[in-house]
Formats: C-alpha cells, structure tokens, sequence
C-alpha cells in the first residue's frame, strides 16, 4: 500500500524545524557580511547621531531670547561664531546667533535653526530674521535615528545593504555572521545530457541542475558541487557518498517516485533513513527529507515544476533553517481568481498564475513537467486541498520574488 501523503501544512512545519543549524559561526569586516546571515543580535552601543545637529544651511538661535524683540525682522543679531559639520561648538553666547551647517552640531542655549533663505544679511554682517522658527526646528535630536541601547538587528537575518550602513552608522566595524550553507546538487536520469551537446533520441536536456544552482546561489548558498548521474544502483550511491564527503547538505533532483529506475530513494533506504516522503501538493507530491551516508539530503521529484515549486515551498524552508536564518513563511497577497473551478482536489495546489487587471489567472498550461510557464507566470495561487476555485473570492497569492 502506498504510504500516506502528509498534508501540506504538516510537512511545512516538518520541513521548517526538522534540521538544526548545520554552519558554524565566523567574525568578519563589515563589507564581507553583505549577504551573510547574521549570527548575533546587534543592539546599539550608541546615539545616531550622537548629537542635536541642523538639517539646514543657516543659523542656530534661542528663540525665547529672539521672541523678546518687538519686531525681529528689524532687529540685527550679532553672528558670534561660525559652525561647520565635524567642529565642536561653543555655547551660544547669549542675544547672538549662530552660523551653522547642515550636520553641525547644535551649540549649546540654541532651540532651533533658520534657514539661510529666511534671514536678512546686513551690510554691517549681523542678520534680521524674516520670520520666528518654531522651537526645534530644523534640529535633528540627539539618538533620532537609533536610541543608544536600542535592539536594531536580529541572528538569522539576512545581511542587506541597508543593514550594512546601518551598522556602519554605529561604528561596527567587524560582525559575526553563519558561515554560507555548502550544498551539493545531484541530479539524476540516462535521458539527461548537458545543454550544449546535441540531442540523441530519448534524450532531454538537464535543466533542473542548471535552475537550482541558479535558485541556490540567489539564497546566498554556496553550491560547491553539481553531479550527474545515471540511473544505476552504484553509481547513485558512489555520486550521494562522495557528494556526501563536501557537503553541509544534499539537494537532488529525481528519482523519488516509485518506479524500479528511482535510485535515489533506494541508496538513501540502503544507506540511511527517510525523514519524510510524499507531501500532498500539486505539483511535487513525491519529495524526500532525509539522510544519507551520515548528510542530509532533499530529494525533490524531477518533474522541472515539480522541482521549482518543492523547493520555493519545502527545501527552501530546511535550507533556511539549516544556514542559521530565521524562518518566516513568505507572505501572501490576498488575490481574487479570474475563474471558477467545482472540482476539488485532496493535494494543496500551487498554480502558476500571472495578475491581471487585479486577478490572478492561471497559466493554460500547469503541467508539471513543463516550466515555460512557470517563467510566464509572476506568482503562485495557493488552492488548500479541498477547496474549490470561485471567480471573485480571493486566495493566498505569493509573488515569485517572495522566495
Ligand atoms: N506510478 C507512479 N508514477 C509516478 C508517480 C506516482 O505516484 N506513481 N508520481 C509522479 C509524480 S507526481 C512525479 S513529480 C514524478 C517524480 O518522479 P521522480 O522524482 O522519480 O523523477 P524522475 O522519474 O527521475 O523524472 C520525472 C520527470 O522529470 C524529468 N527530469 C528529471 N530530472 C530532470 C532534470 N534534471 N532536468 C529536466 N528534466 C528532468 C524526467 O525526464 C521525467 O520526465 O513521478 C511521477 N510518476
Ligand atoms: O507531484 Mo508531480 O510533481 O504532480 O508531477
């Protein structure tokens, strides 16, 4: 009897907490962290910025001591110091402005700021202020940006650009990170050859290694080894052993169904214990988490959609886990469908969808073996098993750029 199908939302969660961090941790200069996993909470030692400084060109003032003239515009105020950014300020002497730049500290008994545009400059060089500011203005406070002691960033995410101005901003200089997931890829089948190479009947090109080193590396996964191999007992297991002997962990492609050829289930039951296999969803039901010679391994179905979506929806989940990140499901969009459909199917169902006029319609081709139309597409429509499509009501939608 076949075995059962886990539910989806079951094998999600299987997939998200099944293995532990599989990397270790390394302290490296700022620039290097770029796309790294942050393997410590960053918690700001200090103000950013330090200090009160002006957001404009102009001059700092105490407005209680302006606001004491009758008529500001016609009173002249003595310019008794000149302030760039980068140079401690004096304390503002009293009944006097100051000359001030943008990012200059604010001195000391001045509340606000004048733009340069908003002031009267006297032949004799004192000024006359066109209007009163209000208090504070033009005066970035001290911590506005980040508060000293404040919690900016957290272990298990991913290092973006932003992130690393944002630690430059605090004087970081060097930050501890999870080193980047080393993953082999196998991918399996006599009718594969390498594009490039012409075409001899019964055979296809191999696609499906080219895309998950591609879907790998812009994980930030180091893929240190993509293999090809037949569909023969030893040659699969010698592939898996030596895959087995560089890798963090196994990603492979075919050979997880049922047939007499799907080796790979075979080495792993000979070699090692299946996890899990077999995830009710459409496409990808036949999907294997498991280990094998002492590693890991992802056996996701060789159908190329199957392969895409088993491993945008599944393996991406453990890969995550396995590389220190902290997990999230990707979140949906709420979308209505452009179509109606009675029948209900007992898998979850991802289509292939793309958006038009503000509804999701599915692609006319949702085969699994056929990835054109996944490239056509811009997201997946999640259709829980048991649920029928009704046009207007809307479903979970995930852009392809959430994964
Ligand atoms: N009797 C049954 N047959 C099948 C079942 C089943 O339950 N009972 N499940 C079907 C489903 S669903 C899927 S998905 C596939 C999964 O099969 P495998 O993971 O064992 O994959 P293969 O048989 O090796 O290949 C399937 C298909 O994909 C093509 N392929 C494989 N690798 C690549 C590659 N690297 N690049 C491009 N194309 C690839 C291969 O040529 C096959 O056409 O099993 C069904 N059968
Ligand atoms: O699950 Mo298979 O991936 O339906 O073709």
């Amino acid at each position: 009897m076949p075995p059962k199908m886990m539910p989806f939302e079951e094998a999600l969660t299987f997939f998200q907490t099944c293995l532990p961090t599989l990397v270790e941790k390394e302290t490296v200069p700022l620039a290097s962290a770029l796309g790294k996993v942050l393997a410590e909470d960053i918690v700001s030692p200090i103000n950013v910025p330090p200090a009160a400084n002006s957001a404009m060109d102009g001059y700092a003032l105490n407005i209680d001591q302006a606001s004491e003239h009758a008529d500001t515009k016609q009173t002249p105020f003595q310019v008794s110091q000149r302030i760039p950014a980068g140079h401690a300020p004096s304390p503002l002497v009293t009944g006097t402005v100051a000359r001030i730049f943008t990012g200059a500290e604010i001195p000391l008994g001045a509340n606000a700021v004048i733009m340069q545009e908003e002031v009267r400059v006297n032949s004799d060089d004192t000024i006359s202020l066109l209007r009163l500011p209000s208090a504070n203005e033009n005066i970035r406070p001290k911590g506005q940006d980040v508060a000293s002691g404040q919690s900016i960033l957290h272990s298990g995410q991913h290092l973006n650009a932003m992130d690393i101005g944002l630690l430059a901003s605090i004087g970081i200089n060097r930050v501890t990170i999870f080193k980047p997931l080393q993953v082999g890829i196998l991918t399996t089948g006599d009718e594969l050859i390498a594009p490039g190479t012409p075409l001899q009947d019964g055979q296809i090109y191999n696609s499906n290694g080219p895309m998950l080193q591609g879907l790998l590396t812009q994980s930030g996964y180091q893929v240190i080894d993509v293999t090809h191999c037949l569909d023969d007992k030893a040659a699969t297991e010698s592939a898996l052993q030596n895959l087995a002997n560089k890798v963090d962990i196994i990603l492979s492609s075919g050979g997880v169904s049922v047939g007499e050829e799907d080796y790979v289930k075979d080495a792993i039951e000979r070699n090692g214990t299946i996890n899990l296999w077999k995830v009710a969803m459409k496409p990808g039901k036949p999907i294997v988490i498991a280990k094998v010679f002492n590693t890991p391994l992802i056996g996701l179905p060789g159908n190329p959609s199957s392969t895409l979506v088993t491993y945008h929806w599944l393996a991406n989940a453990a890969l995550k886990r396995a590389s220190g990140q902290a997990i999230q499901r990707p979140k949906p969009i709420p979308v209505k469908a452009s179509f109606s459909r009675n029948k209900t199917i007992s898998r979850d169902e991802f289509l292939r969808v793309s958006i038009q006029n503000g509804q999701a319609k599915p692609h006319p081709q949702q085969s699994s073996g056929a990835l054109l139309p996944a490239c056509e597409s811009d997201g997946y429509l999640h259709i829980p098993a048991g649920f029928e499509i009704n046009q207007e009501d809307s479903y979970d939608f995930y852009p392809f750029s959430t994964f």
